[in-house]
């Protein structure tokens, strides 16, 4: 928790900087929140300090933060490989830079995530050690010291094992959680008195001046019902996949074994049969009365999906998104830019195609200092 609140302290102290002495300003919420959440993810996954928040001419591991964004967030070309990628393997053949500038730079974010495993592997046999970015509560840190406790070898996960898994981690924890808080700005900035009523429970729950604890955190019903009507209502994951391993019919449907299924998750949570006629409508208190079968079914809210291959940072994201709601509701109001408002109540065009539900032409949103 106490990284969190670091991290949330220091994307609320950049928001300062950016809207200055006049207090006020427009600011460009995707590029800033991909730069925050791409910071927990080095702190919380890897035990690192990116620094990519506080701008690269100020430290940080540029070699490692290049690569990081040109395999996480690519130009459209590379993108659009990516997503054809998804269901016919041209990534190992395209002879064209879009995909070779991909290539290079994921092999090295690689080798320099290998790099931090190996590297972590020794710190850790220093009796004394503490990492003295996340104090020991990072990922890697954690895996290694489980590994560590394993007697026999061949139960242990290599390190060419633990960095696959970390590469996952980092792929899916920080697109996600930028997202999210993304259309939490969106919503906050259009929506005025959810806004107060958010920040009135917020500062009711909490003493001034100290970090809330994570109990305190969860004690605020209506931050917590804000935040899953954001992932219900701007499902930040749009698609994953599941194999189908034996024969099955689905609502009169026959699917032969071995096919592979592509499930958008949004769905679910934007159909009028399961949440209702108002299911479009941004309402945190539906949830507090659930009655039909959105109550009824686990599968309606598919955000995090659900089963064996469910979001494992799912804990884990949900408190990061609460805790930056908080630190930027608490020290800032949001409003419309003249572009959200030139747009007379719509929503704002999102890519197509893309892995996640992202505004096309990114995302303006105005701030003012409390
Ligand atoms: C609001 C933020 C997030 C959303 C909406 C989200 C959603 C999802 C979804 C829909 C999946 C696919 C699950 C499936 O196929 O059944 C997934 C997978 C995954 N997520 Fe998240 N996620 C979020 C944040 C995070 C964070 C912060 C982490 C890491 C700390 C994380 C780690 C993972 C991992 C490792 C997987 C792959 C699981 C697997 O393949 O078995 N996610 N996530």
């Amino acid at each position: 928790m106490g990284v969190l609140w670091g991290m949330a302290g220091g994307l609320g102290g950049v928001v300062e900087g950016m809207v200055g002495e006049e207090g006020e300003g427009v600011v460009d919420v995707n590029e800033l929140y991909v730069k925050a959440t791409i910071d927990v993810t080095g702190a919380t996954i890897l035990g690192v300090e990116l620094g990519n928040l506080r701008g690269e001419e100020e430290g940080g591991d540029m070699d490692f933060l290049t690569s990081f964004r040109r395999v996480f967030q690519q130009p459209p070309l590379s993108a659009l490989i990516s997503f054809i990628n998804l269901f016919l393997p041209i990534r190992r053949f395209l002879p064209i830079e879009a995909n070779l500038g991909y290539l290079r730079a994921s092999a090295q974010l690689r080798r320099m995530t290998l790099d931090i495993v190996k590297n972590r592997v020794k710190e850790l046999a220093q009796p004394d050690y503490r990492n003295p970015v996340s104090n020991g509560a990072d990922l890697l840190t954690m895996m290694l010291e489980g590994e560590m406790s394993l007697s026999k070898a061949g139960d242990k996960m290599t390190e060419d094992q633990i960095t696959n898994e970390l590469l996952t981690f980092i792929a899916a924890g920080h697109e996600t959680s930028a997202n999210a808080l993304l259309w939490a700005s969106y919503v906050l900035a259009v929506h005025p008195d959810i806004q107060t009523r958010l920040r009135r429970e917020i500062t009711s729950h909490f003493e001034a001046g100290k970090t809330p604890t994570y109990e305190q955190l969860e004690s605020v019903v209506y931050l917590h019902n804000f935040c899953r009507e954001i992932l219900r209502r701007y499902c930040p994951a749009l698609m994953t996949f599941r194999e189908a391993l034996k024969d099955l019919t689905i609502r009169g449907t026959f699917i032969p074994r071995g096919t592979v299924l592509l499930l958008l998750p949004a769905v679910a949570s934007r159909t009028a049969w399961v949440w209702g006629e108002d299911v479009d409508e941004f309402k945190p208190e539906r949830w507090e009365n659930l009655a039909g079968t959105e109550a009824d079914s686990p599968y309606a809210f598919g955000a995090f999906m659900h089963g064996p291959r469910i979001c494992i940072g799912k804990q884990f994201a949900m408190v990061e998104f609460k805790v930056l709601v908080v630190e930027l509701v608490t020290r800032f109001e949001f409003g419309m830019t003249e572009e959200l408002e030139g747009l007379g109540g719509r929503e704002p065009r999102t890519t197509n195609p893309g892995m996640g539900y992202v505004p096309a032409g990114g995302m303006r949103v105005k701030f003012r200092k409390i």
